[in-house]
């Protein structure tokens, strides 16, 4: 994996509310590497916090507050340009597109070899010769770990991440929550985990932020 080096995620007194209530407040400044773990009752905006981050609030809610990737106002941006990758419960894998396919979607159009950076992150992730097979044609858990390469691979400068091993099994959710930590940490990239789990939380290794 190539290691590139990313800057804070500052979440800046960001508010959210919704039909006049609100919801959360966050202050937060998560490092490179680091994960930050929000954790809350059902319906108390967890979501919402980071569609807010990645730039697709309905419009629904009213929301105020920061949001900064170093020196970056990420809120000047478009969802496409703010540089954010998000992983969510269900890999979401496009089902037309062999696992290849998939892969070759994420990586920036610049990128030369793209048949070498696939090939190498099938294999980081024990997956070597899958290419052209189908998405369906997988398990939970290989999907999972294609859904992550995919994510990577699009070299994101922050990482949010929803719930994402919570379609897993025991034992398959332990070996995905060694993996997406290791990953992260070794890409460098602050990342912001929405979970109700308390050993992905413990896993994550970071702060843990607990919403009323
Ligand atoms: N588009 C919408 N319009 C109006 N209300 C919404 C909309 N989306 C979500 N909500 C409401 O906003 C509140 C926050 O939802 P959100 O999904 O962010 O909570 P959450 O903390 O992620 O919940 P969970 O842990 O159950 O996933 C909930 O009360 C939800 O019903």
């Amino acid at each position: 994996m190539t290691v590139y080096f990313s800057a804070s995620l500052r979440l800046e007194q960001i508010s959210i509310a919704l039909a006049g209530r609100e919801l959360l407040a966050v202050d937060a400044t998560i490092v490179p590497g680091e994960v930050l773990t929000v954790m809350g009752p059902s319906g108390s905006g967890k979501s919402t916090l980071l569609a807010y981050i990645a730039g697709f609030i309905t419009r629904d809610f009213s929301a105020s507050g920061g949001v900064w990737l170093g020196e970056q106002d990420l809120l000047s941006l478009p969802a496409e340009k703010r540089g954010i990758g998000l992983l969510f419960q269900d890999p979401l894998l496009f089902p037309h597109l062999s696992v290849g396919g998939n892969l070759r979607f994420g990586l920036p159009r610049h990128i030369q070899d793209k048949h070498q950076q696939v090939t190498q992150a099938l294999k980081q992730v024990g997956l070597a010769g899958f290419e052209a097979r189908g998405p369906a044609t997988l398990s939970g858990g290989q999907q999972a770990r294609v859904a992550l390469m995919r994510l990577l691979l699009s070299k994101p400068r922050a990482v949010l991440l929803d719930e994402p091993f919570s379609k897993l099994d025991t034992a398959l959710r332990q070996e995905m929550r060694t993996l997406v930590f290791n990953q992260l940490r070794d890409a460098g990239l602050p990342a912001l985990l929405v979970t109700h789990d308390l050993a992905d939380a413990k896993a994550a290794g970071g702060p843990v932020l607990e919403l009323g």
